[in-house]
């Protein structure tokens, strides 16, 4: 069989099934999805507890493997590579932010951001960063230590960080889950403007429908099935379907 792959979409996942544990105590955590995230996109995943959410995302970038099925990162296809193979694309065509926001907390914001080219041994593009500085709003923060930086700036250091080394897609899970509600809503403006000026694809996992509300689409999973989603969510379409779903 041949199989057509939307060469507009960054993340692509065929029949993708996870079963954690064998024979009675096998829990069937995703069940065979089939999704794609387009490119330059920012995209929600959302469902009920224990849907898969998070399942999902460590599939789709590579951090954990599949039970069967495919998961395609542009052009290559990351069931079939070793570890190795796996680690390099990663370091080369991910970004991740989660909830924690995992920074050195010896190194000043600029060389936080610096950090994962300095390991590829790859130069920061001037220009993208000075974008990325201003997108994110830290131009003065730039010399301060995480510890002097609040959640919400420490957070923006953290998608800094993912965006400066240009990465295919980044996968954001609950990135505001540690935030308050201020901070929560600058880190994902500015995750929605790192999408419309800077073209970056994003998927972030969320359980909150105000945070989803940011994204372009919306996609809802129920027991390891994709069953539904939304395009131009807003809070209140978000928060119906996942009444909808957990009915
Ligand atoms: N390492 C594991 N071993 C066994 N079962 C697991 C493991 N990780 C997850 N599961 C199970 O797989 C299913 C999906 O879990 P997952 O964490 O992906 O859901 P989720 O939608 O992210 O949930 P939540 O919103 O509560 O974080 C759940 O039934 C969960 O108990």
């Amino acid at each position: 069989m041949t199989m057509t792959t939307d060469v507009r979409a960054a993340v692509v996942a065929r029949g993708l099934s996870k079963i954690y544990g064998q024979g009675d105590a096998a829990v069937h955590a995703l069940r065979g999805i089939d999704v794609s995230f387009a490119t330059g996109a920012f995209t929600a995943i959302m469902g009920p507890s224990g849907s898969g959410k998070s399942t999902l995302m460590h599939c789709l970038a590579g951090l954990d493997t599949v039970s069967s099925g495919h998961v395609h990162i542009g052009d290559a296809d990351i069931t079939t590579l070793s570890d190795k193979q796996l680690t390099l694309l990663r370091r080369e065509r991910i970004g991740f932010v989660f909830q924690a926001f995992n920074l050195l907390p010896t190194l000043t914001a600029l060389q936080n951001i610096r950090l994962p080219l300095e390991i590829a041994g790859r130069q920061a593009d001037q220009v993208l960063m000075d974008r990325v500085v201003e997108t994110v709003g830290l131009r003065d923060r730039l010399t301060h230590k995480p510890s002097q930086l609040s959640g919400g700036q420490q957070q923006r250091v953290a998608v800094a960080r993912a965006l400066i080394s240009k990465p295919q897609v980044i996968f954001a899970d609950e990135p505001t889950g540690n935030l308050d509600s201020r901070s929560g809503a600058e880190v994902l403006s500015f995750l929605r403007r790192s999408v419309r000026e800077l073209g970056q694809t994003i998927v972030m996992v969320t359980h909150d429908p105000l945070a989803a509300s940011y994204a372009d689409r919306v996609v809802f999973l129920r027991d390891g099935l994709l069953v539904s989603e939304v395009t131009q969510p807003t809070p209140q379409s978000v928060h119906d379907m996942l009444l909808k779903l957990e009915a």
